[in-house]
C-alpha cells in the first residue's frame, strides 16, 4: 500500500509539525515543500542573483537535491521572504512540481506539506488537510519559536511578515494557496499540538481502513 497525505496552510499554522508527527506515526516519508522554495531562494541570495531572475531560479530548481535540505540553515526570516518571491515564478514551480510529485510516490507512504499540495501536487492524495490558526496565534507561536532559538524579533514584525507572505502566496496567479475542495479544515487556534495530531489521526485511520 502506498498512502499520500497532503497538508497545506498559511505560514506558521503548524502544518510542518503535524506532517512530521504523522510521518513518524505511520513510518511515511516526509517532505516540507517550503524547504524546496527556500533552498532555491537561499542559492539565489548566495549567488547575489536578482530575485526577479526567473531563468536563474528555474535552473537552480531543476538541479535541486531534495536529500540536502537543511531546515536549520533555511529557516532564516529573510529566506522565507525571498522564497515567497521565487514561488510566484511558473518555471520554478514547474521544476519543483516534478521533484515533489516523484517524492510523493515513495513507499509505503508520503506526507507532503506546503501551499499547493492538495490542489496541484497531489490532487489525488488519500487524505488532505488545510491547517489554519488565527494570525495572532500564528505570529505568537512563530515569535516564541524564534526567541527560543535566540533570533529576537518584534512580535509586530513577525505578524506583518506572516501577513505579507500569506497575501503573496494566496494572490499569485500560479498555484495560489487555498484549501482543496476535499480537504479537512483543521483550525488549531485553540488546539495544542497533541489535540491537532489526535484529530488528524482519527481521520487518517478511517481513510486507511477505507483504502484497505
Ligand atoms: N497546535 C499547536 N499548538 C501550539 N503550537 C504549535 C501548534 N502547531 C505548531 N505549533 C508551533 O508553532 C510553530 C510553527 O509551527 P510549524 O513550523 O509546524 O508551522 P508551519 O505551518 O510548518 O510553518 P512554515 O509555513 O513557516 O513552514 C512551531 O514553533 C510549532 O512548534
Ligand atoms: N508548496 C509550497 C510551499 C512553499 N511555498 C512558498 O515557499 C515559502 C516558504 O514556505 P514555508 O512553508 O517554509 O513557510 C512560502 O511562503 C511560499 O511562498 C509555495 O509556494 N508552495
Amino acid at each position: 500500500m502506498s498512502f499520500v497525505v497532503a497538508i497545506d496552510g498559511p505560514a506558521a499554522s503548524g502544518k510542518g509539525t503535524l506532517a512530521r508527527r504523522i510521518a513518524a506515526q505511520y513510518g511515511f516519508h516526509h517532505l516540507d515543500t517550503g524547504l524546496t522554495y527556500r533552498a532555491v531562494a537561499r542559492a539565489m541570495l548566495d549567488a547575489g542573483a536578482s530575485l526577479d531572475d526567473e531563468e536563474a531560479a528555474a535552473e537552480l530548481a531543476e538541479n535541486l537535491d531534495l536529500s540536502g535540505l537543511d531546515r536549520d540553515v533555511l529557516s532564516a526570516h529573510e529566506v522565507g521572504e525571498a522564497a515567497s518571491r521565487v514561488a510566484v515564478m511558473s518555471k520554478v514551480r514547474a521544476a519543483l512540481k516534478r521533484a515533489q510529485q516523484q517524492f510523493a510516490r515513495k513507499s509505503p507512504g508520503a506526507v507532503l506539506d506546503g501551499r499547493d499540495i492538495g490542489t496541484v501536487i497531489c490532487p489525488d492524495a488519500d487524505i488532505k488537510f488545510y491547517v489554519t490558526a488565527s494570525d495572532a496565534v500564528r505570529a505568537r507561536r512563530r515569535h516564541a519559536e524564534m526567541a527560543a532559538k535566540g533570533a529576537a524579533a518584534a512580535y509586530d514584525a513577525v505578524l506583518a511578515d506572516l501577513r505579507r507572505r500569506d497575501a503573496r502566496d494566496s494572490e499569485r496567479a500560479d498555484s495560489p494557496m487555498r484549501p482543496a475542495h476535499d480537504a479537512y479544515l483543521l483550525d488549531t487556534t485553540e488546539m495544542d499540538i497533541e489535540a491537532a495530531f489526535a484529530a488528524a489521526q482519527c481521520l487518517i485511520e478511517k481513510a486507511i481502513a477505507a483504502k484497505n
